[in-house]
């Protein structure tokens, strides 16, 4: 089954759709965020994607007066939550930036406001985080959009996964296989959960969302059959923050682009031919039925 989104098609039979998981490298500055998206289109990308939150709602109350030294100075894990937050006015600026660039935008929204906020705004599509999976009120507000939705799927069991499935329609579903763990280590990617994926919930699309340390997982989920990828990106690695040690610098999107792009091309269809290319080393080589 083919799901679109924006302009793109997501399927089987369709280029990977590159996803550059912007997040909140951005570190709340409009600017860094156009560079993000900039760095996307150049590695010929589709889309960008952002974390929408609304901090008093979607910040675990254990957590919001734990300290946080920031590079604007010590306050509590909400304030640095609210500082880290665009407004409507400043997503209307990047997201016609991403349009421009011509890719798709939109963001995991991580309460109920955030939907209406992220509707408001009439994003292309809606992404579940793997720590929202079974927050079944915020997965009815964004079926009820009527939107496309990716889903990720790290950090829950097949039950919760089931249960997360059934809040949506299928034909605007696309599942992403991911683990949570930052950085992921290589023994727990479990790539063949893309296909597992895949028998479980046939007709789907089945994506992977990775949060490893370079690019060979993402390019190994491509050949075992991922329709779309999404990875952090940063401007730089050493920046403050906790997600941009485990993202990709440009160099390292526009490597992953590239190679997924020849992966594409190398998988074929499975039908086994004799390639014009072979002929001139057959004529040469082969001794007998030549
Ligand atoms: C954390 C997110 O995604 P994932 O679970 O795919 O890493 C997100 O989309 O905000």
């Amino acid at each position: 089954m083919t799901v679109h989104i924006g302009e793109h098609a997501i399927g089987p039979d369709q280029p990977v759709y590159v996803i550059g998981e912007i997040g909140l490298n951005h570190n709340g500055d409009v600017e860094i965020a156009k560079q993000l998206i900039d760095v996307a289109a150049d590695a010929g990308a589709q889309a960008v994607k952002f974390q929408k939150r609304t901090p008093e709602i979607s910040t675990p109350e254990h957590m919001k007066n734990t300290p946080r030294s920031t590079p604007w100075g010590d306050m509590t894990y909400l304030e640095y939550r609210y500082r880290v937050e665009f407004s409507r006015e400043q997503y209307i600026e990047i997201g016609d930036h991403a349009t421009l660039r011509g890719l798709d935008w939109f963001a995991s929204p991580w309460d109920v406001p955030s939907v209406d906020f992220l509707e408001d705004l009439n994003v292309c599509a809606y992404k579940v985080a793997s720590a929202s999976v079974t927050d079944l009120e915020l997965l009815d507000a964004m079926a009820a959009t009527g939107k496309p939705v990716i889903l990720s799927t790290g950090m829950s069991t097949l039950d919760e996964i089931d249960a997360a499935v059934a809040r949506f329609d299928r034909e605007k579903l696309v599942l992403l296989h991911a683990t949570s763990t930052y950085p992921l280590p290589a023994n727990e990617a479990n790539l063949r959960m893309i296909h597992s994926l895949g028998e479980r919930y046939p007709g789907i699309p089945v994506g992977y969302s990775g949060h490893e340390p370079g690019l060979q997982i993402s390019i190994a989920a491509v050949a075992l059959g991922a329709v779309a990828v999404e990875r952090h990106i940063t401007l730089d690695r050493t920046m403050w923050g906790s997600d941009h040690a485990a993202s990709l610098e440009p160099h390292g999107l526009q490597n992953l682009v590239r190679d997924i792009r020849i992966i594409e091309q190398a998988m074929g269809d499975g039908v086994k031919r004799v390639f014009p290319g072979e002929e001139a080393p057959k004529a040469k080589l082969r001794r007998v039925g030549a």
